[in-house]
């Protein structure tokens, strides 16, 4: 050690330290704080290396040093440049940074570490966010250069285009892969946006429409052989939007409803998702991930089947046209599609798949359980719905439509349950951005907690107050938030004060395509189920596990409902 005190002053070395530091501070200041480098990860690590060798090599040649000396000394440099760096970031983001005036703790000043902890211990962010906010009030600042916002106004700008708000870096999660929904850049988004649109325009719909009743019919067998029996319903739902949108996507079922087992692809697709969850607040780790060799393989594997996949569906043209066909049409327009093109048709057809079946299958199970615990909404839910069929022996998509308790039923479960509980990442324009007295600064990312807007912040109550601590809901947006009240939707319009912060499709230019297909889906399915079955809970389920058991794994994440179903018949002759 003393060698190589002696050697290092030798060389000058400690004034070579002290400059590597000050270099890690410049580095930091003018470097990495200015713009995104999430996806430059295993760029930067390269470039470090290379420098750690060339620097290696001087010293060893210059210097005349052992080989052992020259690499001590280079990582001595490096440690400091590294240490230069942390210790700017860090000073920066606790006494400079420009969200400091915003409330949260501490721990998310320094790093997003905080938050991707918070996420990840049980999946269960929708909650932490939602303590958060009852803790720190309306505006939480949650990572270094994030805010979590529960307010109406900001919600409505956020999401408008004209407020100069765009999606956050969490959008690269995908990439190279850009699908529709990943798009960052407003003017491509809108060009893409307009060729998916046609794939969901009334008509197209109306071709998809028997493909759902084609599944629906496979669901309602598959509940009918298990009548009397706890029948584990999330999965049922799962398979089934699963099944619906393979078909829609690759011109072929995944048969999950036919053979009863989750198919590979399901799998590797949750898999990644909740990768994607778990770094979604430290993207730039996911890039690496994605290129070690080993740790990348079921990624790879997931790619190479999306790539036999889009190649066979485009060998095969389904006879009547599904969504894919649609964008298809517009890949094949392209002049002279590079490589990139079809590197996106593979990620669209990808996105066709997860966001038109986790969400309905979320919605679809999150409804039946409330259905299950209000046993009086399901009957005048069945009232409605059997008056309909006596009117309509084989009813479309129209008639389901028109059912105005049924609809409100859907709107009452996604307001309890927001299939994005922890809302869309979105960030602040360069400028920032003013609302009222509230400024957002630029380049700020942001969410809105759809979970937490709809149930209400009452600040929780010290503990020496601990008598009143169950009036912890917030009748701010909605009165009784935590109840399941259809009649808010329709004849208690007095039990909604602000329906402006109800939007579980989003709205603005990035709002659900897939819109009117998800309400098909959860129509038909309720209004074929209930008009066959009732439904209860099964004896050995206790009610509020399943609400303890939901996971927010950037959409929700529904655990195993065990439901009873009894063919309705079978009751009417007892
Ligand atoms: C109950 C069911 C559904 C719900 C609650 C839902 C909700 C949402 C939400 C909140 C977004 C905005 C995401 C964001 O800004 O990051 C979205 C986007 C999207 N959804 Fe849905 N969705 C549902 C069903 C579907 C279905 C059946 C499809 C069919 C493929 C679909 C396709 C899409 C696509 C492609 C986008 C991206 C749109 C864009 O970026 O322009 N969704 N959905």
């Amino acid at each position: 050690m003393e060698t190589f005190t002696s050697l290092m002053s030798s060389l000058g070395i400690s004034s070579v330290t002290h400059l590597s530091f000050a270099l890690g501070i410049v580095a930091h200041v003018f470097f990495f704080r200015k713009g995104e480098w999430d996806l430059y990860t295993t760029h930067l690590i390269l470039c470090f290396l290379s420098a750690q060798i060339a620097c290696g090599a001087y010293i060893f040649v210059r210097n005349g040093v052992t080989a052992t000396h020259a690499w001590m000394l280079t990582n001595t440099i490096s440690f400091h440049f590294l240490f230069g760096v942390f210790a700017s970031m860090m000073t920066y983001r606790t006494a400079f940074h420009r969200l400091n005036r915003f409330p949260g703790p501490m721990a998310a000043r320094f790093s997003n570490i905080y938050l991707t902890w918070l996420s990840t211990k049980g999946f269960r962010r929708h909650e932490e966010i939602m303590r958060l906010h009852k803790e720190y009030g309306d505006i939480v600042r949650t990572g270094p250069s994030e805010l979590s916002i529960v307010d109406p106004l900001l919600f409505r700008s956020i999401h408008s285009q004209s407020s100069g708000f765009t999606k956050g870096p969490w959008y690269n999660l995908m990439r190279p892969a850009v699908s529709l929904h990943m798009i960052r850049d407003h003017n491509e988004h809108g060009h893409r946006r307009k060729i998916w649109d046609k794939g969901f325009s009334s008509k197209a719909l109306r071709e998809y429409e028997p493909r759902v009743a084609y599944y629906t019919q496979q669901l309602l067998k598959q509940i009918a052989s298990r009548e009397g029996q706890p029948v584990n319903i999330s999965t049922l739902f799962n398979f089934f939007s699963f099944d619906v949108m393979g078909d829609l996507a690759f011109g072929q079922s995944f048969d999950m409803l036919t053979d009863g087992t989750a198919h590979e692809y399901m799998k590797s697709a949750r898999d990644d998702m909740l990768t994607a969850t778990a770094f979604s607040h430290l993207v730039w780790i996911l890039p690496l991930l994605k290129s070690i060799p080993g740790l990348n393989h079921r990624h790879v594997q997931l790619q190479k089947w999306l790539a036999t996949q889009v190649d066979q569906r485009r060998k095969n043209p389904p006879p009547s046209p599904d969504i894919f066909s649609w964008i298809l049409d517009g890949y094949e327009c392209i002049s002279r599609p590079t490589q990139q093109d079809g590197i996106n048709l593979q990620g669209d057809a990808h996105l066709i798949v997860v966001a038109g079946s986790d969400l309905t299958a979320a919605s679809l199970t999150c409804l039946f359980y409330q259905l299950a615990l209000h046993p009086e909404i399901m009957a005048e839910l069945q009232n409605e719905i059997d008056q309909m069929y006596a009117k309509h022996a084989h009813p479309d998509h129209q008639d389901f439509s028109k059912l105005r308790y049924l609809n409100a039923c859907i709107d009452e479960s996604l307001r309890l349950y927001p299939p994005v509980p922890s809302g869309l990442q979105r960030m602040s324009p360069p400028q920032g951005y003013q609302a009222g007295d509230v400024h957002i600064p630029g380049s700020t990312v942001v969410q809105v907690p759809s979970y937490t807007m709809h149930r209400g912040i009452a600040k929780s109550f010290p503990r020496q107050f601990a008598l009143f601590s169950c009036v912890s809901s917030d009748p701010r947006f909605f009165v009784q938030p935590d109840e399941f009240i259809p009649e808010r939707w329709t004849t208690r319009p007095e039990l909604v004060r602000d329906s402006s912060v109800f939007a579980p499709f989003s709205f603005g230019p990035y709002s659900c395509v897939g819109k009117q297909l998800g309400l098909m889906e959860l129509r038909a399915v309720t209004c074929q189920i209930l008009k066959q079955f009732n439904v209860g809970a099964s004896e050995n389920n206790e009610p509020n596990q399943f609400h303890a058991d939901v996971r927010d794994g950037l959409t929700l994440i529904t655990p195993d409902l065990n439901l009873v179903f009894v063919q309705r018949d079978h009751i009417d002759r007892c």
